[in-house]
């Protein structure tokens, strides 16, 4: 294709995204399968030019005077991101072959004009109904979280399954496969890949085989938290209670699991294996003295549900799957039951732009207002399983305020009989550093802590922990 055509297609590319709810990946992955003749250098840098065009959106909005169109985003890209003078984007937009039309008039003022002064929410790359929050949320800070969240590509983080294998032989296989695994700082079962293309994960063995999954590092947190200095034994009752794709199900399920083998623990180094804290840390674990326990995954969505048994048999764990009535029904056998109760609530997803830079602008107005409510009543559904002195975690991967400390208060008022629990108080997790140790009780504020691309270079996440008094 040339260089005119690509910029064509990631147009029509950036309309399909704007006209559904799908993924851009899924929608960039569609276009390649329809369109045959486009090598691996083309939908390289059809996907490059679309993302660079969804982390700029607002931004390209407003230079293009308000037009959303594919067509205006590629155009303002080409003059604002990568300052190319007009003269070489007229020569892009010759009309010849499968290129764009020419630039109307508009469109060539719009893009010789120079941006002016832009509104804040604008040069911070935010869509500007969440601004106030980010700037109550963050104060000072907030362009700055707002830039770490839309601007810069994420890895990809792996999940070691220490249940099947050990972060060091995994890191192990995957160094020999040619990747650069890196110890994630703060997940002791976390492995990090920057490389750039992103490498195809599923398709490595250790995938298939169920040693790893992906999942952010935030997310792994977040799961450790939750589970941090319980004991679990075969009478243990833990439930997923929004399991979703069924990620932190996986996490929950190997947390009360020995690891695979000690001895693989201690396996040989990969060459340029350099140790460090998650390294030693996961040297440093005994098999925890666990035997099990019964975890039961539900949610609302059965689809959901039937996604996440083929990823139960790979990692070789095992869950009830539990479809719940949108009031909550299908689980009243557990009430006053669960040891740990996890509610990885339905949320804006804001912590997750920086991998889906496409949701930010799909946001409607009331949605987060929406969200709160739903989040609330998912709550007062979910406290109904935990036992008296049992363990809730309320968890989102929002940036939010009124997603995270809004919905805990309201929280906290209808429900005195949980008490919050400090996250200085839950560190006790094998799976977690030595530096997490250190730095995730400091960094909370009391029992809820907020993770993000800015402060600890993950996925935002929101995390409240409590527990019923006995
Ligand atoms: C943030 S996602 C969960 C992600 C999942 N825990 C993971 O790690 O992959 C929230 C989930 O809550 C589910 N949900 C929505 N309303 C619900 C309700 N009333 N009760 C329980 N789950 C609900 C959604 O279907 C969605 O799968």
């Amino acid at each position: 294709m040339t260089p005119a055509a690509r910029l064509a297609a990631a147009a029509s590319v950036l309309d399909s995204i704007a006209q559904g709810r799908a993924p851009a990946e899924v929608v960039l992955k569609a276009w390649g399968a329809a369109n045959r003749y486009a090598g691996s250098k083309d939908r390289r840098a059809i996907a490059d030019r679309v993302y660079k065009v969804l982390r700029a959106r607002g931004r390209l909005v407003w230079a293009m005077g308000g037009r959303e169109d594919g067509r205006a985003l590629v155009i303002g890209s080409l003059a604002l991101i990568d300052g190319l003078p007009l003269e070489e984007i007229e020569a892009l937009h010759a009309g010849e072959g499968y290129g764009p039309r020419p630039l109307s008039k508009q469109e060539r003022s719009r893009i010789t004009a120079g941006e002016g002064d832009l509104p804040g929410w604008v040069s911070a790359g935010l869509p500007e109904l969440v601004v106030e929050d980010f700037k109550a949320t963050f104060g000072d800070r907030w362009s700055e979280e707002a830039r770490e969240l839309m601007a810069p590509r994420a890895p990809i983080d792996l999940r070691v399954n220490t249940a099947k294998s050990s972060v060091a032989s995994v890191a192990a296989e995957l160094t020999a496969a040619g990747l650069a695994p890196e110890p994630t700082p703060w997940s002791a079962a976390g492995l990090r890949l920057a490389s750039e293309p992103p490498p195809n994960v599923q398709a490595l063995e250790a995938f298939k085989a169920g040693r790893i999954e992906i999942q952010d590092e935030g997310s792994q947190i977040v799961t450790w938290l939750a589970g941090a200095g319980l004991t679990f034994t075969p009478g243990s009752i833990v439930v997923d209670y929004c399991a979703g794709g069924g990620g932190k199900t996986l996490a929950l399920a190997v947390q009360a699991l020995p690891d695979a083998d000690a001895s693989q623990v201690s396996a040989p180094k990969p060459t340029g294996w350099s140790p460090t804290g998650a390294d030693e840390a996961a040297a440093a674990r005994v098999a925890p003295p666990v035997s099990g326990m019964r975890l039961i995954a539900c949610d609302v969505v059965q689809k959901r549900l039937d996604n996440i048994r083929p990823r139960l048999q790979r990692a070789g764990v095992a869950a009830d799957l539990r479809l719940l009535g949108q009031n909550g029904g299908g689980v009243e056998e557990f009430n006053g039951k669960a040891d740990l109760v996890f509610v990885d609530a339905p949320c804006s997803g804001s912590g997750t732009w920086r991998r889906r830079p496409e949701d930010a602008w799909r946001l409607k107005p009331d949605e987060v207002e929406r969200l709160h409510v739903l989040q609330l009543r998912i709550l007062d559904q979910a406290v109904q399983l935990v036992k008296p002195g049992g363990r809730l975690a309320y968890v989102t991967c929002s940036m939010l305020t009124r997603e995270n400390e809004a919905t805990t208060e309201a929280f906290e008022a209808a429900h005195p009989d949980f008490q919050p629990l400090p996250v200085a108080d839950a560190l006790a997790s094998p799976d977690l550093t030595d530096a997490a140790r250190e730095r995730l009780g400091s960094a909370a504020a009391g029992h809820r802590l907020r993770l993000s691309p800015a402060s600890t270079h993950t996925d935002g996440f929101f995390l409240a922990l409590y527990e019923r008094q006995a």
